[in-house]
Formats: C-alpha cells, structure tokens, sequence
C-alpha cells in the first residue's frame, strides 16, 4: 500500500526534521537522489557526459532542488543550462552551486536537449502555471535529443502546474516522464489528472518518516493488499458459509444490465448468486448456477444485496429498492437505485445500521449531491460520503473511495476503456459479491475496483473492450492476482 500526505503535514514534518540536521541538509539529500535518477536517464541516452541538460528553475526550493541537481550533472561532463523564470527571485546558494560546477544560464529553450528538469514550481504552488512558464512548457515536446528522440522530462517534487492536495490540473501544466519525489508521496501523484502527468513517480528518501505522523490524506492499494484481503474458502466452507449475494438489477427494457451485473458478481469469492427480477430467463441462459426470483421479498436469504443497474425507475423499480433498503443486510447501490434516492423520497429507508456503498459516475454525482464533485474530488466523496453515511465510489480514472469516516483511497489501476456502457453494472456485481463474503464496506470498494481495472486493463490487451469483455476478464485477472 502507498499513501500521500497533504502539503500542510509535509511542511510541518520538514520543519521538525530540519530542526535536526544542519541547514540545507534535506535539499541536498533531494538533489541527490534527484541527479541519480536523472543520470540513469542519460545513461538510456549515451551517458551524462556531453548530454544537454536543461533546467527549468522557478523562483522557490523547488527551483533551488533543480540547481543542486544541474550542478551534480555538470560536475559529471553534462553541460547544463538553467532558464531562470525570475532571475530576481532564483535560489542564490543554489545558482552559485550550479555556476560554479561549470552550469550556463539561458534565456529560452535551446535546439536540442537530452532531458529536461522541470523545478518551476513544486508544493509551494498556487493556482496554474503563469504564462512565462506556461509558454516554455508548451515548446517541452518539440526538444529532441542527441539520439533524435524526445527530451524526457523530470519533475522535481510534483509536476508544475499540478493543485498538489488535490491532482486537479487548473491549467497549462507539465507532463513529467518521471517525478522524483521526497520523503512522501502528495495527493496529486496519485489521484485526479494530474496523476497521469506524474508519470513514473520515484521516491527519495529524506529522512521524513521520523517527523510524519499525520493521517495520509489518501491510500493507493497495491496487488499484494488486494491479494492478502481476498477472501478464500477452507476446507470447511460451503456454499452459504461463502456467503450468498442477492442481485436485484435489470428489467425487460435492460436484461443485459442483470447478466453483466450477475456476471460480476460470479467472479466473485461469495458461493452463491441470487437474482431478483424481470431478467431471470437471460441470466439463468448464461450462469445456470443461479437461483432467481421475481422479486428481492421471494428471493431468499442472502447475505449482502447489488441493487440498481438497469433496474428502471418505476414504481417496480421503487418497490425492489424499498426491500433491499429495508433488510439489515450490506447494500451497494448503482445506477438506476442512485436516481431513484434522488428526491429524498428514500431518506427515511436510508437510515440503517448496515453498512451502504454507492457507486456513482460524476453525473450520478451530482445528481445525489446536488453539485459536481468539481477540482477536489477527494473532498466531495468524503463530504457525500458523510452526509449519506454510505461508503462512495467515484468512478473516474483514478477512482476514488471514501468513507463516513474521513478515510480516502485511490485506486491506481483504472484505465479510459472501462468508460463503456454496462462496465459499472459488472464492477456492482463483484463489489456485492465481495460484500456477500463479509468484507468491510471500504475494502470490497477498494478491492472490486481495484480488479475492474486490471480486468479492463487485460479485455483492452486483444482489441476494443465492451463490458461483457471486461466482464470476462474477472475471472483470468484474478487466476493471476490470488
Ligand atoms: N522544505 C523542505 O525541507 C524541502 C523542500 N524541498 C523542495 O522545496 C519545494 C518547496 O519549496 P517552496 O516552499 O520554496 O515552494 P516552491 O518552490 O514550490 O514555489 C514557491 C515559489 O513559486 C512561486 N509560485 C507559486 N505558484 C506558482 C505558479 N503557479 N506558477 C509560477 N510560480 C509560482 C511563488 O511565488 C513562490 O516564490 C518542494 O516542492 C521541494 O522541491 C526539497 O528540497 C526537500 C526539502
């Protein structure tokens, strides 16, 4: 598991820890770690020696990190040239570092370069790039190199032009190859846009973790969290002690919606699948394992419910929704279920003790929030997430999980091919499932999206993928992953 820490704690850990080491200690364990990372770049490209090295150096440490680390290079034979964006303003110490290891200074891009180091602005940041620096970064994917190829370009701390708390890009901004980062990862290396622009992201150790005791702002599950959480039978289980998901979705007007959903929730690690509903002839046609009812009050005992996708929005629909709201059960909601809370007509069938989960797009979103989740998209989830006591998934590229209780997750696996139609009403059904086995609200949300991704990840390997394709991708994804 990875985390990142909000700037405000980041400062306050440096600030204790600086305390302890002598002055300008920690930007010299930045900029070295800063210049390794760069040097085995070069060496991709012939080597640091006579490589062109530029510098992007903005008016703050972070601009003071780039120089440290351009004067390293330029001790080694690179030829290094730093574009000061305010030469008024540029880190003295650090200039003079760089100037006297044998660095230029320049006024505008030159013809060729073999990398770029970007220290125009890192988490001291506010608002986008200025148009100085916005102007030079847009000529960034034109430099090429002594090998004809592209000048891969290297973020020092986060990507200029990145909102670090909360990934949402406002402007221009740079698309790093690599971002070497230091002491912690920050949310904008991994969630919202401005994840995509980190790249690569590398971290330095700095020392950090003796001063950073705050809560992380968000968590980002890796493979072998997914695996160690997943549940698995033993050699006593049976069918129901696996745990029984009950699929309220679909309709005649959507049967397809019921057959992915109940798909889903087929890979899965519950032992049974119930499904309630209109769809039963085209679900049993394609999971005979299934037991199907009309209704959810006729279906049996289960031990969590999916209800939603493809359900429609009538008075039927409206029925279902009531009984699945009215067990004591897990309930993860989707879809159609989501519109019909619209309107505060569920209200009162929303206050329950056990544990809810909803799984909105940004337009459900807004619907049940009545606003966009707009540039903090952490702090809208977390904010629906207490105001519904509910567990949200915010489905996006990198898709988000929050909890009424102020916890955040990221998922790192997400892909654009999983916007397609029915590809939610599959990752309902494995999030059911995983409910149905009796994992937490929070971690089924993280795992089921997780697993979607990767699934949506493996469907793309052998051409377009529809949902039924990512569907069918479950159950190889997690042969791999268990
Ligand atoms: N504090 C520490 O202990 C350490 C800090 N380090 C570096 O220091 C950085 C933070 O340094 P600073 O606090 O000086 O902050 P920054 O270097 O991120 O930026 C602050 C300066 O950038 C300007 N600026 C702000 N927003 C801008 C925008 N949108 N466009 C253009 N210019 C903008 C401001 O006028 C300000 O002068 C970190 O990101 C990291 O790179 C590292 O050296 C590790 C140790």
């Amino acid at each position: 598991m990875r985390q990142a820490w909000r700037v405000a704690d980041v400062r306050s850990a440096e600030k204790a820890l600086m305390a302890t080491v002598p002055d300008g200690t920690l930007m010299q364990r930045a900029a070295a770690g800063l210049a390794r990372r760069c040097a085995l770049l070069l060496h991709e490209s012939g080597g640091v020696y006579g490589a062109t090295v530029v510098l992007l150096v903005g008016s703050g440490d972070n601009g003071g990190d780039a120089l440290l680390a351009g004067a390293r290079l330029a001790a080694r034979g690179a030829r290094v040239l730093a574009i000061l964006l305010r030469p008024e303003h540029v880190h003295l110490a650090g200039l003079k570092t760089l100037l006297d290891a044998g660095g230029r200074v320049i006024e505008e891009l030159p013809a060729r370069a073999d990398l770029v180091m970007d220290g125009i602005v890192g988490i001291g940041a506010t608002g986008g790039l200025r148009p100085p620096a916005a102007a030079l970064v847009k000529g960034l994917p034109e430099l090429r190199g002594r090998d004809g190829a592209r000048a891969p370009v290297v973020a020092v701390d986060v990507p200029s032009g990145v909102t670090v708390d909360t990934g949402d890009v406002p402007g221009d901004a740079v698309h790093a190859d690599i971002t070497v980062t230091f002491g912690c990862l920050k949310p904008a290396h991994v969630v919202g846009p401005a994840a995509a622009l980190a790249g690569h992201v590398e971290l330095v150790d700095i020392g950090l973790g003796a001063t950073l005791h705050a809560a992380p702002a968000v968590r980002v599950p890796d493979a072998s969290d997914i695996a160690e959480w997943w549940p698995r039978p033993s050699a006593s289980s049976d069918k129901y002690s696996r745990g029984v998901v009950g699929v309220a979705t679909g309709s005649a007007q959507y049967p397809g919606a019921a057959v992915l959903s109940v798909t889903g929730a087929q890979a899965g690690p519950a032992g049974m699948v119930r499904y309630a509903g209109s769809a039963s002839r085209e679900v049993l046609r394609k999971h005979p394992s299934v037991v199907a009812a009309e209704r959810v009050a006729d279906a049996g005992r289960v031990q969590a419910w999916v209800c939603g996708s493809g359900l429609g929005t009538d008075d039927d629909a409206r029925t279902e929704l009531r009984s699945v709201l009215a067990t004591s059960l897990p309930v993860l909601l989707d879809a159609d279920a989501l519109t019909l809370l619209v309107g505060g007509q569920h209200a009162a069938d929303l206050r329950r003790d056990a544990p809810l989960v909803i799984t909105p797009h940004d337009g459900e979103f807004k619907r049940l929030a009545g606003e966009a989740p707009g540039p903090d998209r952490m702090a809208a989830a977390l904010k629906l997430a207490s105001w519904i006591n509910a567990v949200v998934l915010l489905k996006g590229d990198r898709t988000i999980v929050a909890t009424p209780a102020g916890e955040v997750w990221a998922n790192p696996t997400g892909s654009s091919v999983l916007a397609t139609a029915g590809s939610g009403d599959v990752l309902a059904g494995l999030l059911g499932s995983l409910l149905a086995a009796g994992v937490p609200a929070e971690k089924a949300a993280v795992m089921a999206a997780y697993v979607h991704g990767l699934a949506g990840r493996r469907a793309a390997e052998d051409g377009p993928v529809t949902s039924a394709d990512v569907a069918e991708a479950l159950r190889p994804v997690l042969a791999d992953l268990l």
